[in-house]
């Protein structure tokens, strides 16, 4: 007979189980680890309720629930039920593997008595699981996610992915990213690959009303352009970068971003702008041509499935910070600023 001991000492069995959209990614995931695929059931009540039915066996298992975040709003509750279920039905754990992680953009309070989503979407996911895997968060104001979220996280990179991504397609780039928010993956991608970068300065007027400015690239006229970015949300970056490059007289640009939402027609707009355009599949899109699978099972692989060591990583929650103050004190409703969101 197995002792308790015994039993605790067991390398704990992994399920993969994707909500549903994300089936594709979570079957390439357990491919990468030979891993279990789950399934889970899950449908509207006539009255708009959510019923979830997890159809796997999850008890003793370490249980990914496998959802990327992008329009989180339509399948959020049924995320968290899944993992509560996981957990009633005796998971050992339960993680989220969300290849890309929303509300991180409104990050802090513009406006007297906006809520400041990002802190408020970490502490209902971390109040559910026991750790995150995530791949380039949008990590602005914020140093890492440790500073939103309670539970143990894991922040993956898809430079590198994307960069190489890159330099199978194009001979002589010129990395441009539209905004000094992307010097950060353009640097990355620039150095891995040996090509020069340069960033763009961008205003931002309103959720789909951007106004981007080139610098003086005319030292680099010739190379062919490629457009890289952490997230193509509205897709207005982007367009207005594309819009601008051809004023110094280069060639229609390649796309290069981790997160491909193109919300609205924007895929349809840029299309008509650029050459070719590539993404990840943390968002399931056409334009996916970087896997990250292999990445995030080799993260999964080596995170720890210990339930000891996983309590003492978690911690309390942090008291709202000076940001969060400044920004109800800054912004007097006699003077508001003529942008009231948070996303640049
Ligand atoms: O312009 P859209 O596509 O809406 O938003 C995406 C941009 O807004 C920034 O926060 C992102 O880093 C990216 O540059």
């Amino acid at each position: 007979m197995t002792t308790r001991s015994e039993h605790l000492e067991a390398p704990a069995m992994r399920l993969i189980l994707p909500l549903p959209g994300n089936e594709t990614f979570a079957r390439r995931l357990a491919d990468e680890g030979g891993w279990e695929l789950g399934a889970l059931e899950t449908r509207r009540f006539p009255d708009g309720e959510t019923y979830v039915r997890i159809l796997s066996e999850v008890k003793n298992k370490v249980v990914d629930l496998v959802c990327t975040l992008a329009r989180p709003d339509d399948g959020f509750l049924r995320l968290i039920f899944a993992a509560d279920a996981a957990r009633d039905l005796g998971a050992r754990q339960v993680n989220l593997i969300a290849p890309y992680l929303s509300y991180m953009r409104q990050d802090r309070r513009f406006q007297p008595g906006e809520a400041v989503t990002s802190r408020s979407f970490a502490r209902l996911v971390s109040a559910s699981f026991d750790r995150l895997v995530t791949v380039d968060p949008h990590l602005h104001r914020y140093a890492a996610l440790s500073a939103l979220y309670t539970i143990p996280t894991d922040t993956l990179h898809a430079a590198p992915l994307l960069a190489d991504c890159i330099a199978a397609e194009v001979d002589n780039p010129l990395i441009i990213g539209p905004d000094e928010e992307s010097e950060q993956w353009v640097s990355a991608i620039a150095a891995r690959i040996g090509a020069p970068h340069a960033v763009l300065r961008k205003v931002r007027h309103g959720d789909r009303n951007v106004e981007v400015e080139l610098p003086d690239l005319s030292k680099w006229r010739g190379l062919q352009p490629v457009l890289a970015d952490d997230i193509a949300s509205s897709g207005r970056t982007l367009i207005e970068a594309a819009r601008m490059l051809p004023l110094q007289g280069f060639v229609r640009p390649m796309v290069a971003v981790v997160h491909g939402i193109f919300a609205d027609a924007s895929f349809q707009r840029l299309t008509a702008l650029c050459g070719r355009i590539v993404s990840s599949d943390s968002v399931p899109h056409e334009s996916n041509a970087v896997g990250l699978a292999s990445l995030v099972a080799r993260a999964i692989a080596s995170a720890s499935n210990d339930e000891a060591d996983l309590i003492r990583h978690r911690r309390p929650p942090e008291p709202p910070d000076e940001v969060e103050q400044a920004g109800i004190d800054s912004f007097p409703a006699s003077d508001p600023p003529s942008w009231t969101g948070g996303v640049t």
